[in-house]
């Protein structure tokens, strides 16, 4: 596995330049494979990094009916609530896609729906979708997920990833491709989130951070800090970990 660090300007640029890499590489993995699955995060410059794909005259040459997307995790809020990570992504990239994605192939995560549905309901529906689309050969005992092509992740200023948070539950959650969180220190308390074994499970997995805020959190993940401290440090790809970063978060004071 390798990793890398790309440090962009500022956060507009990261989005775009973000956008641009991920364009490119699903252009890339459709030469050889099909189809291909790609998990969205939610986040700052996770949203603007989905709006900058839509904006991009590249997105016409990617064969959308042949791309899945999933969510890294969710906020555990009712069908179209503004803070779902869902909602912001729909409004970004998958409403302007229309019916070049088909929605089949769109993955969320069961919402909040007023009945006695649980985060850790939502998290049971979302293990058996994915285990749909895992990989035949996944072997005995592993996780039952698809080997995520790209999984991308952004990174809060307490350096969660997805709503894996330092020091609570969910980081130790095993033998399962999601679960459902509660008492969440950022809002909602509610959540449902991918656990480390689908995250690894992924070929690639892109971290991106922008702000000053972050780069506390980012020195500490790229330091190798234990994940209960900085749940980043443990977001790894089989293939590649590739961190993106714009010069504030990456720690960079100009002179
Ligand atoms: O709540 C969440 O926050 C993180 C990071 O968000 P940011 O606004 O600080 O960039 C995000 O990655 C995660 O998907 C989301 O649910």
């Amino acid at each position: 596995m390798t990793r890398s660090v790309v440090v962009h300007p500022d956060a507009d640029l990261l989005a775009q330049a973000t956008a641009a890499r991920l364009l490119l590489r699903l252009l890339d993995l459709q030469s050889v494979r099909r189809p291909v699955h790609v998990v969205l995060t939610g986040g700052t410059v996770g949203i603007k990094t989905l709006a900058a794909v839509a904006d991009s005259p590249l997105r016409a040459a990617v064969d959308w009916s042949g791309v899945h997307l999933w969510w890294g995790d969710e906020r555990f809020l009712p069908e179209g609530h503004p803070d779902r990570n869902e909602t912001q992504a729909r409004q970004a990239l998958l409403d302007p896609l229309g019916d070049a994605l088909p929605q089949e192939n769109v993955h969320p995560m069961a919402c909040a729906d007023g009945t006695t549905l649980t985060p850790d309901d939502s998290a049971v529906r979302y293990c058996d979708e994915l285990a749909t689309f895992a990989d035949p050969g996944t072997p005995p005992g592993a996780v039952a997920v698809p080997a995520f092509d790209v999984l991308l992740l952004g990174v809060g200023p307490d350096g969660h990833v997805a709503s894996l948070f330092p020091g609570h539950e969910g980081l130790e959650a095993g033998g399962t491709g999601a679960v459902g969180v509660y008492r969440c220190p950022k809002p909602p308390p509610e959540r449902v989130t991918l656990t480390y074994d689908a995250i690894h499970a992924a070929r690639e997995v892109w971290l991106v951070a922008a702000g000053a805020e972050k780069a506390a959190a980012v020195g500490s993940a790229l330091a190798g800090d234990p994940v209960e401290k900085t749940p980043a440090a443990g977001a790894a790809g089989t293939e590649r970990t590739l961190w993106l970063l714009d010069a504030a978060a990456a720690g960079v004071v100009e002179a």
